[in-house]
């Protein structure tokens, strides 16, 4: 009968999977020219868990790119666009939120191709990084074809200098994302500079709108976190999809059903005057519009969950 139960039960499974002590998560921006090897890369470091996900159709700007799980972490890399000529009022504010996303997000990793050699693409995209205060790891990718080994020193050096006086990059990594080569070494130094947290996405599910799925375990983490002690676990949260807004062109809807056990579970969601609620919804549309690159209206429903399961009847008028 019912596909909503079983969707709560896989999202409870996944999110309370026990993770190591100092696990860590976070987003990172890939930023890099065309064709200096990001997809190539990004498929080596996903491996077999590969988890290349369309982007929400719509105004979404910030497609998740891909998801890496190890047991000590987890990587959620976006694709920004590019920045384009701020000649009109409209690229100006594409490129103020690219700017925003990469202020917001917990490390940028910057790919050159070494073996073409840095140019004013890279000088331009490296002008805009140097602006930022997020920890920027230099890639230098595409090692395997430089034949003359001796060169790859100063063409490293090019590279160190590159975001200009007073500003250095938080690490410089050669790696050939084509052979894999140092590819692991890079990822444990991405991950040095993400923060201790939980996964943002439960094992392993990628459901066909990854970004709702995010969106539903970016606010269920916020209940969560601070309302453990009176709610162990009992709270699950669905978004069914994110739509751009009919209105403005410039916002996403995301409607959020947190779906609760008993009715006094309801109440201590909601809070005196709705203040958990408010604090926990907040918290997530912020973290969301980073991940987005878009403003966003999140609103909220709770549901007494097993109420409507048992009720069959109810269950068929909701269309279940
Ligand atoms: N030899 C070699 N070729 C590479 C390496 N990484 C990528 N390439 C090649 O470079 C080309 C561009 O790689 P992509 O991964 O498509 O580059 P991209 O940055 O995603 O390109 P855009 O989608 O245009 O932004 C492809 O032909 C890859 O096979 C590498 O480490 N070594």
């Amino acid at each position: 009968m019912s596909g909503r139960e079983l969707d709560l039960d896989a999202i409870l499974a996944g999110a309370d999977e026990p993770l190591p002590e100092g696990h860590r998560s976070g987003l990172l921006a890939l930023v890099g020219r065309p064709n200096v090897g990001k997809s190539t890369l990004l498929n080596q470091m996903v491996g077999e868990k590969v988890a290349i996900v369309t982007q929400v159709p719509g105004t979404t700007r910030n497609a998740i790119r891909g998801v890496v799980t190890r047991s000590d972490a987890q990587l959620v890399f976006l694709d920004t666009p590019g920045l384009a000529k701020p000649r009109t009022l409209l690229t100006r504010r594409l490129n103020e939120l690219v700017r925003d996303t990469w202020a917001g997000v917990d490390a940028v990793c910057f790919l050159v191709d070494v073996a073409d050699g840095i140019g004013r693409g890279d000088e331009f995209l490296a002008a805009e990084l140097a602006g930022i205060r997020t920890p920027v790891v230099a890639v230098a990718n595409k090692v395997d074809r430089v034949r003359d080994k001796a060169s790859l020193l100063p063409r490293l050096a090019r590279l160190e200098g590159l975001l200009g006086e007073g500003r250095s990059f938080a690490d410089i990594v050669p790696v050939s994302a084509e052979t894999g080569e140092n590819v692991p070494a890079l990822l444990d130094v991405l991950v040095s500079h993400l923060p201790e947290g939980p996964r943002l996405f439960g094992s392993g599910h990628v459901s066909d709108q990854p970004e709702a799925q995010l969106a539903a375990e970016i606010l269920r983490e916020k209940l969560i976190r601070d309302l453990q002690h009176e709610l162990p676990h009992s709270v699950a949260v669905t978004v069914d999809e994110i739509r751009p807004s009919e209105e403005r062109e410039d916002l996403l809807e995301v409607d959020a059903v947190i779906h609760v056990e008993r009715d006094s579970q309801k109440g201590i969601v909601i809070g005196r005057k709705g203040a958990n609620l408010k604090a926990a919804a907040t918290a997530a549309r912020q973290e969301l519009e980073v991940l987005l690159g878009a403003k966003v209206f999140l609103t909220t429903h709770v549901t007494v969950a097993k109420e409507w399961q048992r009720d069959a009847k109810q269950l068929g008028r909701l269309g279940y």
